[in-house]
């Protein structure tokens, strides 16, 4: 037999010597083998949605069942109770219900009519897509979509070889392609991330005060409500177990953190559940409006403030080492041995202006202490400052959460939040002056920072809050106090009701007394 460039000669005969040899597949087998492809794909789809969504499943099952059993009637019987059962979910928890089944359902939408549609060329347009050698292209996978007016959010699953960093580099691009105001990418799990679209701002407007008789009874020491997220969502922020500084440029909104914070506690000041230590530098202008929050309080010169906050890291250690007796690790707070706060505004002037070195040591020596062993004895401190550098306040580090406002320069946001936290998104010196009180913060739980805006806290909510609450007499036997709120309710040195052992001295008076 004789072959042609290892063609059998006969193959080509008519064909011409380029010509290629084809099989002829009949029209029927090629429609069978579509067919049974297509049957193939409906069959992994059905059985994967089955898989991925139990519950849906069951449910529908469910419905099908009553219809073949009990006909139309009985399926609109159950119908009309599923209405039922969710309009009583609705009544009794309105927040759940928006959680489990309006934002997914609005999340879902927002999938199928724009999500779905621009999901590849915006991976592939942003090069968050891989291809492999055999040339499949691989996108990362949407795990869940969940929705509000303000928000999008999407859970993916990353592709071999992605860390959440890409997403991070790429976050500017994927938020000009999904026409977003804000993109933010968090971390959710080993391989998982979560892309966080904003369709607009809710912080532009002023977030105005809880209205005083909606604040609870009992402060949760662990979930205060102090302002808004970028969300949309109740900003809550937990007290027990933690210090809070507050970073921020002078007008940037750093007394509404405080007062957001005092007055969420004011119903736990006045029942002796929380007691809260006043520490202002600047005379008063800040704390004294609302001074009779304060069991302890100083605002005047250096020795008195660096006494108040000693008292306060001696009370401290004398508890931490009644509880070490004790056998516990942990305090819990009691009307009898309350929570302590210490807030200390521009604490910088204490800890680094201050022109007596002694007086600064002092205070370094005791608020140090304070941070460092404070949080189990159930002791926190609030501390602010205009500028963050490290020579105004070597253990900034001590404080497990931050909070930056605007600051003045955009190496301020990554001293005050930490390492990297302009790469994920906080854009401190970016904030506008017409937005007192927004600030991102960064907790010791969560690597990204939160965009928040604090509520609005008018000198009256101050004063309306000072005259509901009141602090009770302190408690704590021998501490060197310097109480003025309570000699200014009362009219004479020391604390109406004082319990005996207490012991305020006696100090300058109040500007304005
Ligand atoms: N959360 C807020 N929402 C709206 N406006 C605010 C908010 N916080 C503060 N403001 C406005 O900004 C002004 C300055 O706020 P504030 O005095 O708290 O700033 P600050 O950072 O403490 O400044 P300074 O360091 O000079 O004391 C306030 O008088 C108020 O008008």
């Amino acid at each position: 037999m004789q072959y042609i460039n290892g063609t059998r000669a006969e193959d080509l005969t008519n064909d011409g010597i380029f010509a290629k040899q084809r099989a002829v597949v009949p029209f029927w087998a090629l429609a069978l083998s579509a067919t049974a492809k297509r049957l193939a794909r409906l069959v992994v789809w059905l059985v994967r949605t089955v898989w991925r969504h139990p519950l849906t499943t069951a449910a529908l099952f469910a419905v099908a069942l009553v219809w073949v059993e009990f006909g139309r009637r009985g399926l609109l019987g159950v119908l009309g109770l599923a209405m039922l059962s969710l309009s009583g979910w609705l009544w009794r928890s309105p927040a759940s219900f928006d959680a489990r089944v309006v934002r997914p359902l609005r999340g879902w939408w927002r999938w199928l009519t724009f999500y779905r549609v621009v999901w590849y060329p915006v991976m592939h347009g942003t090069g968050l897509t891989r291809t492999t050698p055999d040339r499949t292209i691989y996108t990362p996978t949407v795990t869940s979509v969940s929705s509000t007016r303000v928000v999008d959010t999407i859970g993916l699953r990353l592709i071999h070889g992605h860390t959440p960093e890409d997403f991070h580099t790429q976050a500017e691009g994927l938020r000009h392609a999904f026409r977003a105001h804000r993109l933010t990418v968090v971390q959710t799990a080993p391989g998982r991330v979560e892309l966080r679209v904003f369709a607009r701002d809710p912080l532009t407007k002023p977030i105005p005060a809880t209205p005083i008789e909606r604040i609870p009874a009992v402060p949760d020491l662990l979930s205060l409500p102090v302002g808004l997220t970028e969300a949309g969502d109740v900003y809550r922020v937990p007290l027990l177990g933690d210090h809070k500084l507050i970073a921020g440029k002078t007008g940037a909104g750093k007394g509404s953190v405080q007062w957001s914070i005092l007055r969420a506690l004011g119903p736990g000041i006045a029942s002796g559940l929380v007691c809260v230590t006043g520490l202002d530098p600047k005379g008063g202008m800040e704390l004294y409006p609302g001074r009779a929050l304060f069991a302890y309080y100083g605002d005047q010169d250096g020795e008195q403030m660096a006494q108040v906050i000693e008292a306060a890291a001696d009370r401290m250690t004398a508890r931490a080492k009644r509880l070490r007796d004790a056998g516990l690790r942990k305090h819990v707070p009691t009307v009898d041995d309350p929570f302590e706060v210490i807030v200390i505004d521009e604490v910088a002037f204490l800890t680094a202006y201050h022109p007596d070195r002694k007086i600064r040591d002092r205070v370094k020596a005791a608020l140090s202490l304070l941070l460092s062993q404070g949080r189990a004895p159930g002791f926190a401190v609030i501390a602010s400052l205009q500028d963050p550098r490290k020579e105004t306040l070597p253990f900034r580090d001590l404080f497990p959460t931050r909070i930056a406002l605007r600051l003045a320069e955009d190496s301020h946001t990554d001293m005050v939040l930490g390492d990297g936290a302009q790469d994920l998104g906080a854009a401190c010196h970016l904030i506008p002056d017409t937005l007192p009180g927004v600030a991102y913060v960064r907790t010791e739980t969560a690597n990204e920072p939160v965009r928040v805006r604090f509520s609005w806290i008018t000198d009256q909510d101050i004063t309306e809050a000072a005259t509901r609450w009141p602090a009770p007499a302190p408690v704590s036997a021998g501490a060197r106090v310097i109480d003025l709120a309570a000699r200014d309710r009362s009219g004479s040195p020391g604390f109406p009701g004082q319990r005996s052992g207490a012991g305020p001295i006696e100090s300058e008076s109040p500007p304005g007394a």
